[in-house]
């Protein structure tokens, strides 16, 4: 097996238990040489911003899909999804107190502090046919159209860097990676990762967060498979 990119999750994946960005990790990815994207359920700016300090080009996912950008010298393109989350976002504020995350930069979906009952949430959407989904990784929980994922996202990025998702190897460590992992050539769950992204994963690392990304890359270039 040879691939030929790699899309890496942000949070949990390149980060440390607290959060902050994990500098071992981010050092191993500067020095691949082969194309690294970064895909978050974060908005389009903190996921440009991360790429730049980190040292890549910019081909970022953000929002979940939502959002994407090739390049930094590039405008990035938005999904036209905001509306239906709104409205399941109104429907479900009649029941549960929910507090929005950046809503003011987010441009295609919602997110929302985990402070609420998820169960109940999924149970009161099911009585309504709005588009949309929630997903939970960990730091929030997202309102998204069902049609907009992280795998849809790396299909279009994909294609822009003229390359297939079987290309890529894709490395996360919760339920909003699931879709990239299913297209890409190869998915790699950090050990911290849930149980959704484990199930899906092709190889699970032992070590967590930014440790287990490292791990990750050295499995693959061990491998000879970058
Ligand atoms: O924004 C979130 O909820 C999590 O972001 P992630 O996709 O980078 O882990
Ligand atoms: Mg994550």
């Amino acid at each position: 097996m040879k691939f030929k990119a790699i899309v890496v999750d942000i949070d949990g994946t390149i980060t440390c238990e607290k959060r902050e960005l994990h500098l071992e990790a981010v050092k191993k990815i500067r020095s691949l040489k082969v194309p690294v994207v970064l895909a978050t359920g974060n908005i389009l700016c903190y996921a440009r911003t991360t790429s730049k300090l980190i040292g890549l080009d910019g081909a970022v996912i953000a929002e979940n899909g939502g959002a994407i950008t090739v390049r930094f010298d590039l405008q990035g393109t938005f999904e036209e999804s905001l509306e239906e989350c709104e409205k399941a976002y109104s429907f479900l504020s009649e029941n549960l107190k929910l507090t929005k995350l950046d809503p003011f930069y987010r441009k295609t979906e919602i997110a929302l502090r985990r402070d609420f009952d998820l169960k109940k949430a999924r149970a009161l959407l099911k009585t309504q046919n709005f588009d949309v989904e929630m997903v939970d990784t960990k730091y929030a929980i997202h309102i998204k159209s069902i049609k907009i994922n992280k795998g849809v996202g790396l299909q279009k990025l994909a294609s822009l860097m003229g390359l297939e998702a079987e290309d890529f190897v894709a490395i996360g460590d919760s339920a909003n990676d699931a879709e990239m992992f299913e297209v890409s050539g190869f998915g790699i769950a950090v050990g911290n990762g849930d149980e959704k992204i484990k199930q899906v994963a092709n190889y699970v690392t032992e070590a967590s967060f930014g440790d287990g990304t490292v791990e990750a890359i050295e499995f693959l270039e061990s491998n000879g498979w970058i």
